[in-house]
């Protein structure tokens, strides 16, 4: 609580403001049975009709002033509130912004979701009015059971009598129908997940034919919910009208009772009514207790599990004394580099030194190890032994930020925002001229495309708009990494999706911005044959290094994926020799 405690505190205004309010309101609250008391028994009664407008006065006065103080009441708890809310959603937001890949490696999103949705939910519920209703309830018990007591202390303890019964059912009622809750919350995320994956993977399904599978699948999450309200409104219908009966019951005893004592003139008309009126205000409390524990109950939980999301850390994290280097050029040197996740070795010994300007591929079989090399150099993981320098300064040492800021990266997995493709090619660059947009999108081949679709640039994309083939896609990651403009550029199998003339035209361009270091991860040989070093990795380790010449002449490994891939041209070529030398 400490964590919420810290946000209150900063608009703690808004809820002292609203807290006095709400203690006016009660305190005219309390005050008004005695006016109707007077009412009755003098005005009414006793004929002292000087007092009557005095009496409407007040009553008018009294109403007004409820109304005013209940408006600035629930204003300022709900303006409150939501300032505690926003706060505390944008700050986990921006805090989650700062953690590790390796965090979001062992998560899942769902859960995420859930902490910034439900949680902060539950939370924003019992700030906006949980804390006010539970602490106005408490008051109002409290300071009607006083005036009971005073009023006529033997009626006071018939009405207090049927009490306890009605809060233990509410209470009970609460524990019940909380347990179901639980259910039905967990059960609308099993449906909402059920549906998102199927609408997301509806090709699929429709390709391997798994309509009825997964109609059944939806039914059985949908039968399971419809249950689960079943059930809720069982426990309702159980406790709930035991509630309503002693509540009634409450107030018969008391007019019974009190009715009794007004026939032996032991209680005036006027002190009964007056009396009915907190009873009324006893027994709201009361019904209100299990649902305002249980309120607050799930606002602890989500706390907690709050507070322990912001616990995590970042595992790689700034250096205490960040090192600027002089040039940023984009000079990259492995020195022994090794690597492992959760203790497994996925990297040994790695040697590389990269000049400014040049290219560097990389190949080897899936798995070996490649994308986790890459992904060293911008720290997304931190290596376990070695030394990674970017222009001389080990890159544990750079800003993290500036570090990240010298590298271009296309991820493996294309990653497009539900957005224009002009936002998607900016992201990531906001101060890029026109100029550097379109240059990128030329180099990236994404003119070519872009020009036949309805809106051009503006064309949404994604969800909300049109769909791509893998190879546009590839297309835009590229043009957002090229518009970056940065000394050292990574595309991790960025290419696969494009077909060979495409790749082609793309690695031209790519030589013609000859001042980046470029480091290409690629399966096909067009894709890394011009680099000025090829590096093969296998379980880990550089297995074969050197130029395409150099690797061909070597006759292992890069030779026999050359042969595999171009077996068809070489048999091609085997002929025509044969044929000319007959
Ligand atoms: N986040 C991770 N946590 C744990 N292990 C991982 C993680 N990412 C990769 N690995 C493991 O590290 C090894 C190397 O993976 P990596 O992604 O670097 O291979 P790769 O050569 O890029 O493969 P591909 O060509 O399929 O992309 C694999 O055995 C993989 O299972």
């Amino acid at each position: 609580m400490r964590l919420l405690g810290k946000y209150l505190r900063r608009y703690h205004w808004y809820f002292s403001i609203a807290g006095l309010a709400m203690l006016v309101s009660i305190g005219l609250d309390m005050f008004n049975p005695h006016l109707l008391r007077l009412i009755i028994d003098r005005i009414i009664i006793g004929k002292q009709l000087n007092l009557l407008q005095m009496a409407l006065l007040s009553l008018l006065g009294i109403t007004v002033s409820r109304a005013v103080l209940g408006y600035c009441k629930e204003f300022l708890f709900d303006c409150g509130g939501q300032k505690v809310v926003t706060d505390l959603r944008q700050d986990l937001f921006d805090h989650l912004q700062t953690l590790s890949f390796s965090y979001f490696d062992g998560v899942n999103t769902g859960e995420l979701m859930s902490r910034l949705k439900e949680d902060i939910d539950n939370i924003m519920r019992a700030v906006v009015f949980g804390f006010m209703l539970f602490t106005e309830q408490c008051i109002y018990f409290a300071v009607a059971s006083v005036l009971l007591f005073a009023l006529h202390w033997k009626l006071a303890l018939l009405a207090l009598a049927v009490m306890p019964c009605i809060a233990w059912l509410a209470f009970r009622l609460e524990q019940r129908i909380g347990v179901v809750y639980e259910q039905l919350s967990d059960q609308s995320v099993r449906i909402n997940t059920t549906a998102q994956e199927n609408l997301a993977g509806v090709r699929l399904v429709k390709a391997f034919g798994r309509e009825k599978y997964e109609i059944q699948k939806f039914l059985d999450q949908n039968q399971r919910n419809y249950q689960l309200n079943l059930d809720q409104a069982a426990i309702w219908s159980r406790y709930h009208p035991w509630i309503e009966f002693l509540t009634s019951l409450a107030i018969v005893l008391v007019t019974a009772g009190g009715g009794f004592l007004v026939m032996r003139e032991e209680l005036s008309v006027g002190t009964l009514v007056a009396f009915s009126n907190y009873v009324t205000m006893l027994i709201w409390p009361m019904r209100m207790l299990g649902w305002l524990t249980n309120l607050l109950a799930q606002c602890l939980a989500s706390v907690k599990k709050v507070e322990a999301l912001f616990r995590e850390q970042p595992e790689i994290a700034d250096p205490a004394a960040p090192v600027v280097s002089a040039v940023i050029a984009g000079r990259l040197r492995f020195t022994d580099v090794s690597f492992e996740y959760n203790g497994r070795t996925v990297l040994r010994n790695i040697n590389l030194d990269l000049q400014p300007g040049s290219t560097l591929a990389i190949m080897g079989l899936t798995g070996s190890g490649k994308s986790s090399l890459i992904n060293l150099i911008g720290r997304y993981y931190d290596r376990s032994a070695g030394r990674i320098e970017l222009d001389g300064v080990d890159v544990r040492d750079w800003p993290l930020k500036l570090l990240r800021e010298q590298l271009a990266v296309v991820m493996q997995e294309t990653f497009l925002f539900s957005d224009t493709i002009t936002e998607n090619i900016q992201f990531g660059s906001g101060r890029a001229t026109p100029e550097q947009l379109a240059a990128a999108a030329r180099d990236a081949q994404v003119d070519e495309f872009v020009a036949e679709l309805p809106d051009g640039y503006e064309t949404v994309i994604g969800e909300r708009g049109i769909g791509l083939s893998g190879g546009q896609k590839q297309r835009i990651a590229l043009a957002r990494a090229l518009v970056k403009q940065c000394p050292l550029l990574i595309l991790d199998d960025a290419t696969s999706n494009l077909d060979m003339e495409t790749e082609y035209r793309i690695q031209r361009a790519l030589e013609r911005r000859s001042g980046m270091t470029k480091i290409i991860i690629a399966h096909r040989i067009s894709a890394v044959k011009n680099a000025d070093e090829i590096i093969v990795i296998e379980d880990g380790a550089i297995v074969e290094r050197g130029t395409h010449q150099q690797l061909l002449a070597l006759g292992q490994r890069y030779y026999q994926t050359y042969r595999e891939q171009f077996q068809g041209l070489l048999e091609l070529a085997g002929k025509e020799e044969q044929s000319h030398a007959v």
